[in-house]
């Protein structure tokens, strides 16, 4: 059998702690190779090393048979490495194929001949059906259009060891059939792919081998064909895990939000919010469906404060707070677990004490006479860090940008969760977290919910909708569809209401 990459027991090392231990990965020529772990489980770590980011502490590196140092990214793409990351490093207003050709090697003396590289391009565009615009602007395409280019910029450089960190996470359902068949033509073509991801639908989906590692080492490697979602989600978490949430039925009291009628318009300066009037009671939680990019970013930007509400009203505990700063509706009692955790949810070169109490910091016990208490902050991120289980090397003294991608998401849940708002605004709040850990948040929205409290749930996740929610409102285009309870509906109903299908109103 042919291995096109080996890594061998391999080690990493950072303060506090072991992210990779003794961890093996083969990934044989043409296949799909699935890289399943909890978050903090370390294969983040491990794709930084063979892509060249750091250095394994032990361990050996086998490219094609051969013993190989990846010292930097140059090195891993001349070996023929390429990765897509979960943040694309996309210049907007530069076209497609300026940003395919920018970085790539510049040779003395010679201008770079766009036209030639927009040929090939639209070659290798064509030749593994990525169907992309070579001349578009970056800013005119669409994150999953983005993420082809990020692809092409691996296949321009010759790249047959393709790794895609959670390359799902950004896309819309179709969006990730597409990508599904993009990678079947890569494999088809005799690259090999590493994929990351916690779902293990698209693992069943998509790959063909999958390696499960958890705290760092590695657990096993199963073929994919014979092994189920159960037994990979258990070895991956080390203990039995139920995907089913169990709720009783809500009992909703007082209205805690009501929009009445409200406007808001994008960036673009177009209406992305028409007319739309909700409300949510204490005691429930009301999901909102939609294809992203329907509205929804606007609509929490208008309640959370963080974008002009032109027309309508906002209510919140009976109090008309349209126009309130940002500052007084966090006071009043509303959180907000951001869409963006790196541009809103945390600020990444803060310890994770000091971001645990961003929106409190200037009140006792964490403040006091204008001096702040490091006990009291210390403490309260403790408590967090053990509630959520956020795993990290220094614990509270950890800097945010340490934490893996999923520990982060968890901090900033508990934090706002921690504050007990009386209203709790989750956007994709389980966006890239493990099944162990989705289990988990969805237990404490539940209990959120039944302490009385209100919440709004925003999420691409049908299922996730359908399984928390009292009622689902489905949006399209910015105008509200309707409103059902997922009891009466099927996820195929929704699913044409999101296409703007009208339905009878249910309250
Ligand atoms: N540069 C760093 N400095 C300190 N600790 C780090 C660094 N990078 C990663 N870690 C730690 O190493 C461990 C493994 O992190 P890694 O990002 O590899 O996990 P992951 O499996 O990719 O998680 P996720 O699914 O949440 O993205 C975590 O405990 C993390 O906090």
């Amino acid at each position: 059998m042919e291995y096109v990459v080996e890594m061998l027991n391999i080690r990493k090392e950072f303060p506090g702690v072991v992210a990779n231990d003794d961890i093996t990965l083969r990934l044989r020529r043409g296949e799909i190779h699935a890289l399943l772990g909890e978050n903090g489980a370390g294969k983040s770590t491990l794709m930084s090393i063979l892509f060249g980011m750091y250095q394994a502490d032990r361990g050996t590196i086998k490219i094609r048979g051969q013993e190989t140092r990846i010292l930097n990214p140059n090195s891993a793409t001349k070996l023929g490495i390429g990765m897509v990351h979960q943040h694309f490093k996309l210049v907007g207003n530069f076209t497609v194929t300026e940003n395919i050709i920018l970085g790539s090697e510049l040779r003395k003396g010679l201008v770079i001949d766009v036209k030639t590289a927009g040929k090939r391009i639209e070659e290798l565009s064509l030749q593994y059906g990525l169907n992309v615009d070579p001349y578009a602007k970056i800013d005119d395409i669409s994150v999953g259009m983005q993420q082809r280019v990020e692809i092409l910029k691996m296949l321009y450089r010759d790249a047959e060891v393709l790794i895609f960190d959670e390359p799902t996470a950004v896309l819309t359902p179709q969006e990730i059939k597409d990508l599904g068949q993009i990678m079947k033509n890569l494999i088809g073509e005799g690259k090999s792919i590493i994929l990351i991801t916690h779902k293990l639908t698209e693992i069943k989906a998509m790959a063909n081998r999958c390696t499960v590692i958890r705290r760092g080492k590695s657990i096993d490697t199963v073929d994919v064909s014979t092994t189920s979602e159960q037994t990979m989600a258990d070895m991956m978490v080390g203990r039995h895990v139920t995907f089913k949430v169990d709720k009783e039925v809500s009992v909703p009291g007082d209205v805690v939000l009501k929009l009445d009628s409200l406007s808001i318009k994008n960036n673009k300066n177009f209406w992305a919010v028409n007319e739309f009037s909700l409300e949510v009671r204490e005691g429930e939680i009301v999901g909102i469906a939609g294809v992203e990019g329907n509205g929804q970013t606007e609509l929490i930007e208008g309640i959370t404060g963080l974008r002009k509400i032109e027309s309508g009203t906002f209510w919140f505990e009976g109090q008309d707070i349209t126009n309130t700063t940002i500052r007084s509706r966090v006071e009043q009692g509303i959180a907000h677990v951001p869409e963006d955790r790196h541009k809103r949810g945390l600020v990444l070169d803060y310890t994770l004490a000091d971001n645990m109490v961003l929106e409190v910091y200037h009140r006792a016990p964490f403040s006091r006479n204008g001096l702040l208490n490091k006990g009291a902050i210390r403490d309260h991120a403790n408590h967090i860090i053990q509630s959520f289980d956020v795993r990290s090397g220094q614990g509270a003294a950890s800097v945010a940008r340490s934490l893996s991608g999923g520990n982060q998401q968890k901090a900033v849940i508990g934090r706002e969760l921690e504050r007990d708002p009386a209203l709790l605004i989750a956007v994709q709040p389980t966006r890239g977290l493990d099944v162990g850990s989705i289990e988990y948040i969805h237990k404490r929205l539940i209990e959120h919910r039944d302490k009385g409290k209100a919440v709004l749930l925003v999420s691409l996740e049908l299922e996730e909708l359908m399984n928390l929610s009292d009622r689902i409102a489905v949006v399209n285009n910015g105008e509200l569809i309707g409103i059902v309870r997922p009891a009466d509906v099927g996820e195929q109903e929704i699913g044409l209401m999101m296409a703007g299908v009208k339905r009878g109103q249910t309250t």
